[in-house]
This record gives C-alpha cells, sequence and structure tokens, in this order.
C-alpha cells in the first residue's frame, strides 16, 4: 500500500496583503502554513487574520500559527516570502526558516529582485520567482481587502535543479499548491520574461496613481491620463525586446483593456505612499532602466517618471 504523501510545511515570510492572503488560502486548504509577522504580530496572534474577499467572500483564519521571530518557526520546505523588495535584511530571515533544501518563492513585484536575493542565500535553497495577478492590500492589522483576480505564475530562478527536468518539477509542485488552495497557477518557463511583461502594468499604473494621487478608475477615464499609460506601456515593451524578451503582440492593449474591467483599485504603491512607507523604485524602475540602458535602450518617459517618483519618496517621511 502507498504511504499518503506528507504536506510541505510553508512559511510566510512577511504578511501582509500578498503573504496574508495566500498563506490564509493556503491554510484553509489545509496546509501547514506558519506565519512572520512584525508590526501586526500581536493583533494576529490574538485575533487570526480576516480577508475580506470580492471572490471568496469573508474568510477567516483563527488561530493563526504566528511568529514575530523565524528562529522560532519549524523548518519550512517551502517560504513564501512577500515582505516588499525595499524590506532590508530578508536573507538571514529565509536561512532560519528554511529546511534543508528549502524551496524560496519571491511574490514581489519587479525585475531581478530574485538575483539580489540569491547572492545571499546558500546554494543548497532554490530559489523561484511568483507573479502574483491580483488586487489586495491591508485594510487594518490582520484584515486584508481582496478585490479581484488571484492567481499566481511561478518560474524557477536558480539553485540545486540542474536540468530543465527537474526545475520544471519544482515549478509544479509550487503551482500545485496554489491550485490545491483553488488559485490559478500557472508554470512560467522564462521568469525573467514573465517579470518584464508584468511591468507593463506596474510602471504606469504604479507610479502615476502616486504621482497624479488616482485609482485606476480616474485614470482610464481622461484622455491624457490614458495617453500617458499607453506612451508609458509602449516603452516598457521597447526596453523588454531591446533585452531580448519577447511581449506578445497586442499585450499592452490587453493589460489596458482589463484594466478598464476590473473594480476601482489603488496600486500597492499607493499604499505604501498614504502609509509613509519606501515606495518599490529600485525594484519596478531603476531596474528595468539601467537593464534597458545597458542594451543600448533609453526610456525618457519611464526615466521622468521615476525621477519624479524618486523626488516624492524622499520627501515620504
Ligand atoms: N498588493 C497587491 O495587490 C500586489 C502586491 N504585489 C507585490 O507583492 C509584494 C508585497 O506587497 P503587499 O503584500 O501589498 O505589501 P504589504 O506592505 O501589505 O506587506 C508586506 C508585509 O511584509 C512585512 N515585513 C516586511 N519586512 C518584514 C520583516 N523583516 N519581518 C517580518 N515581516 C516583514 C510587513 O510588515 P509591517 O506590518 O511591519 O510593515 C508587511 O506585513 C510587493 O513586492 C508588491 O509589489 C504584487 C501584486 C499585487
Ligand atoms: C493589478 C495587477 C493585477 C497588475 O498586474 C497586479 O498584480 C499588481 O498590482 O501588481
Amino acid at each position: 500500500m502507498m504511504g499518503a504523501v506528507a504536506k510541505p510545511t510553508i512559511g510566510i515570510i512577511g504578511t501582509g496583503a500578498i503573504g496574508g492572503f495566500y498563506g490564509l488560502m493556503l491554510a484553509r486548504a489545509g496546509f501547514d502554513v506558519h506565519f512572520l509577522l512584525r508590526s501586526e504580530f500581536s493583533a494576529v496572534a490574538e485575533r487570526g487574520l480576516q480577508v475580506n474577499s470580492a471572490v471568496h467572500g469573508a474568510l477567516t483564519l483563527n488561530p493563526v500559527q504566528a511568529y514575530s521571530a523565524a528562529k522560532d518557526m519549524p523548518p519550512c520546505d517551502w517560504l513564501l516570502v512577500a515582505a516588499k523588495s525595499t524590506s532590508p535584511g530578508l536573507a538571514p530571515i529565509i536561512i532560519e526558516a528554511a529546511a534543508p533544501g528549502a524551496k524560496v518563492l519571491l511574490l514581489q513585484n519587479g525585475l531581478d529582485v530574485e538575483d539580489s536575493l540569491r547572492e545571499s542565500l546558500p546554494d543548497s535553497l532554490h530559489v523561484l520567482g511568483g507573479l502574483c495577478l491580483i488586487c489586495v492590500h491591508r485594510e487594518g492589522p490582520g484584515v486584508i481587502t481582496h478585490q479581484a483576480l488571484g492567481a499566481v505564475n511561478v518560474g524557477y530562478h536558480s539553485g540545486p535543479a540542474n536540468d530543465d527536468a527537474a526545475r520544471m518539477a519544482l515549478v509544479e509542485e509550487g503551482a500545485g499548491l496554489f491550485r490545491a488552495a483553488g488559485i490559478d497557477s500557472q508554470a512560467m518557463p522564462n521568469l525573467h520574461q514573465a517579470r518584464w511583461q508584468k511591468l507593463v502594468w506596474n510602471i504606469p499604473y504604479n507610479g502615476l496613481s502616486v504621482l497624479l494621487g488616482a485609482s485606476t478608475t480616474p485614470l482610464m477615464a481622461d484622455a491624457d491620463s490614458r495617453a500617458l499609460i499607453q506612451a508609458l506601456m509602449a516603452e516598457v515593451v521597447q526596453g523588454a525586446q531591446a533585452c531580448g524578451h519577447v511581449v506578445p503582440p497586442g499585450y499592452a492593449d490587453y493589460l489596458f483593456m482589463m484594466t478598464e474591467k476590473m473594480p476601482d483599485y489603488w496600486p500597492s504603491m499607493y499604499h505604501d505612499l498614504l502609509h509613509k512607507r519606501p515606495l518599490e523604485l529600485e525594484a519596478i524602475y531603476a531596474r528595468p532602466l539601467a537593464a534597458a540602458k545597458a542594451a543600448g535602450c533609453e526610456l525618457p518617459r519611464i526615466e521622468a517618471l521615476y525621477r519624479a517618483l524618486g523626488f516624492i519618496d524622499r520627501r515620504n517621511v
């Protein structure tokens, strides 16, 4: 008789909107999920996590296996890293919570976010990237609003898997966790390319929400902001292509139309502005600009947006 396959132990590093939402969904699906928190630790330890979802209804998880220090967490087979790309010192935390040969899945926006983490992690750990196509934000301590979408697409970055079959097996294992929790998840054969593609949305909307103080509905209702969004999207496509990546024809138009159908949405960068947290400018703007420049491609509109955001970010203390 075949023995039952043990479910992996999952650690959430950074239980905010993304970590809280996916962690809660995985825990409710029966996975053993352990949540690392910082400012919201006491609230979540006392009252649990709550997700008010326009897709799944009102969901709660109480009690929560909550931790204020990684050293107290059990060794985790999968670590879902959902702290912002601006959060310093994640590598030692990950190392403390990782089981031998653990899979570290970085659920952040931006380009090359895995590269900087990889440098500080032991070779024995796998690093994967997850692209979250979702609209979630923190409403209050342990309370998350989920407005729309939800998929996580997974790709392999680096680590001990030394051939395509081994890498794809791990990607499928990661995608399988989300699917088991009722979340759509596709395997991405080229993580770097997929990160460029996601920037076609994040570069215009994240930055313009901060610069113009506007959510997606007003941005999509005004002729000037529409033109600006489309011009910025076209530059991201140009940058991706200069770096050798394929962006399918019509992809920017598809994202533009998708945004028209989305409920009114404030991108996560706007929430950072509001709460006086650092903006994710390095990952979402500086790295793509530098990569395009190195490939001989100037992106003047994105550069102007980046400089304006830098000004705002430095004064937002
Ligand atoms: N929100 C969204 O809809 C989407 C977000 N993303 C990306 O996902 C990533 C996460 O975003 P989001 O969930 O919105 O951000 P949040 O600010 O809601 O969550 C980040 C969480 O990480 C915690 N954290 C940071 N550093 C540490 C640490 N050292 N130890 C423990 N906890 C820590 C924060 O704690 P504290 O409470 O102390 O700040 C916070 O709870 C970003 O890269 C974002 O761009 C991608 C797609 C959609
Ligand atoms: C809104 C959406 C779906 C765009 O890709 C998103 O995932 C984000 O805010 O980063």
